[in-house]
């Protein structure tokens, strides 16, 4: 796995000229657009890592700072309207409210069965999509939807489960972007003992390439430390029409 800087390049190419833009338009693909190459090295990097350690490394790619403060905020700004809920699942029997909150918002016919609980795509906001834009631009991922939670503070967590529903097109990638507070992030390979723990800074991208969620679990355990909130994005391809 390999991880990258993109903050200070982004945050002096802000700088200057009264000129209002488009945060996430074409205009900023010259200087926002991340090279190919650094997918290339990133995957390169695992193989090697795997050689040297005899451990498996999960098919991942860590964009640190991908999005400037600016990107940060609007989209910030922009998740405080987003209709969520916390929605209860039966888990041996009883209903429990997950320790979080979330929304779906996707194309028509992208709805999703996410936990047991289905979950009717809402029209995607204005900077969501703008991003789902950008991912495709910079990074070539496509996706049909994407799954925002929010986590409080600490106490709200997401259990170790990996994103393998039916309707996730084969052969795609999800693409996940941190707002707010600096969280940990587990992965735990299905067949062994090992472990990663990534700490996801606000603005960082991570991508995880297929076929990460056959062979590894990921989990965003408690922080009872932490008392600021936190927004993942997670950009999902999902099989059309799937539910009919
Ligand atoms: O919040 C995160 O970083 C992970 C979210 C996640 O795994 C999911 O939505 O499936
Ligand atoms: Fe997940």
């Amino acid at each position: 796995m390999m991880t990258k800087d993109n903050n200070q390049r982004d945050q002096s190419n802000n700088q200057g000229g009264g000129q209002r833009v488009d945060l996430f338009s074409e205009l900023e693909l010259e200087f926002d657009a991340a090279s190919d190459s650094d997918l290339q090295l990133s995957l390169s990097m695992a193989e090697q890592g795997s050689k040297k350690t005899e451990q498996p490394t999960p098919p991942i790619t860590l964009v640190r700072g991908y999005l400037n403060a600016e990107q940060q905020a609007v989209l910030m700004k922009e998740a405080q309207t987003y209709p969520l809920s916390r929605p209860e699942i039966q888990v041996f029997g009883q209903f429990h409210a997950i320790p979080r909150q979330q929304v779906w918002f996707g194309d028509l016919g992208c709805d999703y069965l996410y936990s047991g609980l289905f979950i009717r795509a809402l029209p995607w906001p204005k900077y969501a999509h703008k991003l789902r834009e950008k991912l495709t631009r910079d990074y070539g991922l496509t996706s049909n939807g994407v799954l925002v939670n929010r986590y409080a503070d600490g106490k709200d967590c997401m259990g170790a489960h990996s994103d393998d529903e039916p309707e996730i097109a084969h052969g795609s990638h999800i693409a996940s972007i941190t707002l707010g507070a600096t969280r940990d992030f587990v992965l735990k390979h299905k067949h062994s003992q090992t472990k990663y723990n990534i700490s996801l800074h606000s603005g960082d991208l991570l991508i995880m390439h297929w076929p990460m969620q056959n062979d590894w679990l990921h989990s965003l355990p408690k922080r009872l430390k932490i008392k600021e909130p936190r927004w993942n994005y997670t950009f999902r391809q999902l099989i059309v029409n799937f539910h009919g």
